[in-house]
């Protein structure tokens, strides 16, 4: 009999459903059992801003306990995990990436333009706050934090305070309550977060037997649409607070004269004041292969054109000075 191989899991309910999909498929796709192990996170034991908290506040526990060998591999939210690479670990599977976009939770089933002016809108992260505020409709922005259920608390509780809060589609998907979305925000309005609805499943690097397995699980197409998003993220990279938006598609192209599609990648990027005040946006395409050479010099467009003011004065001094964390 084979031992269960163990995967690492943050106990809360969006990290314990996306662990649970992944030892599912893995199971089904190796006749491997796999047990869940719950580590608890730095992000987890605090309730501090996470702007505060800092890179990868979610991450490192995680890390350590694979680096320790007390687990085999572990699923993050690939959003949460900081550019710079992780010695000794592997990212050896990126699944089919669920639904990115961003969705609203409002009271009274109202959308984001039946919101009037002076509602009050809950969210904590930078980017989210950057493009409420640069929709020009006088919304007031909460800073707010906690899991996905406190939040929607916060809209649809008892104590209910708020008009609305901005989540993404995929947590609330991942843990089952889709239902109490109003309205799933068009991406040109608020583009989500680089790599968000992704998931990314990590082990050893030396551990060949883990990365074989793990391999099963990845898709290629979304993996290049994170690769896109994530290399303008680690181009632009400026500190954990910065309101950088990035997201890939992929679609098929022209046909060539011998009757093949050709795969494009389309990508667009933003960087936005936090007041939304100065608000760049670009969008580039090119051939999946080439996606890491998108994401780069769609960050260098968007230096080129001020980001890095906007981005604070280290987005100048390259990578390594700071790594980017989710905000989210
Ligand atoms: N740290 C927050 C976080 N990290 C991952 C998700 C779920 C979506 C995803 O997997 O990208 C969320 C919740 C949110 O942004 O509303």
């Amino acid at each position: 009999m084979t031992a269960p191989l163990r995967l690492g899991t943050r106990g809360s309910a969006l990290a314990m459903a996306q662990s649970g999909h992944v030892a599912e498929a893995l199971t089904a796709a190796t006749g491997r059992p796999v047990e869940l192990v719950e580590v608890v996170t730095a992000g987890d034991k605090s309730t501090a801003p996470v702007q505060r908290l800092g890179v990868g506040v979610f991450v490192s526990a995680l890390r350590d306990a694979l680096t320790a060998g007390e687990i085999d591999f572990a699923v993050h939210s690939y959003k949460d995990l900081p550019t710079a690479a992780a010695p000794g670990l592997h990212v050896a599977a990126v699944p089919p990436r669920q639904d990115p976009r961003d969705a609203l939770v409002a009271t009274n089933g109202r959308t984001l333009a039946e919101l009037p002016p002076g509602a009050r809108v809950g969210t904590g992260a930078l980017r989210r706050i950057a493009q409420l505020h640069a929709l020009g409709m006088q919304l007031e922005v909460a800073p707010i934090r906690g899991n996905i259920d406190t939040r929607v608390a916060r809209v649809l509780g008892p104590d209910a305070d708020l008009d609305a809060v901005v989540l993404a589609r995929a947590g609330l998907n991942r843990i089952g309550r889709a239902d109490v979305i109003t309205e799933t925000l068009d991406p040109m309005l608020m583009l989500p977060a680089p790599a968000q609805g992704a998931l990314a499943v990590e082990c050893r690097a030396d551990d060949q037997d883990v990365i074989e397995m793990l391999a099963l699980l990845d898709h290629e197409p979304s993996r290049a649409a994170i690769t896109a998003e994530r290399a303008l993220l680690a181009t632009l990279e400026a500190g954990c607070s910065a309101p950088v938006a990035a997201y890939a598609v992929l679609a098929e192209g022209e046909i060539t004269e011998e009757g093949d599609v050709i795969q494009e990648i389309y990508l667009r990027g933003a960087v936005i004041s936090p007041d939304g005040t100065r608000d760049l946006r670009l969008s580039r395409t090119g051939t999946p292969a080439d996606a890491a050479e998108i994401g780069k010099a769609l960050a260098a467009e968007l230096l080129e054109l001020g980001a890095d003011s906007i981005l604070g004065q280290d987005a100048q001094a390259g990578p390594g000075t700071q790594q980017l964390g989710s905000t989210e």
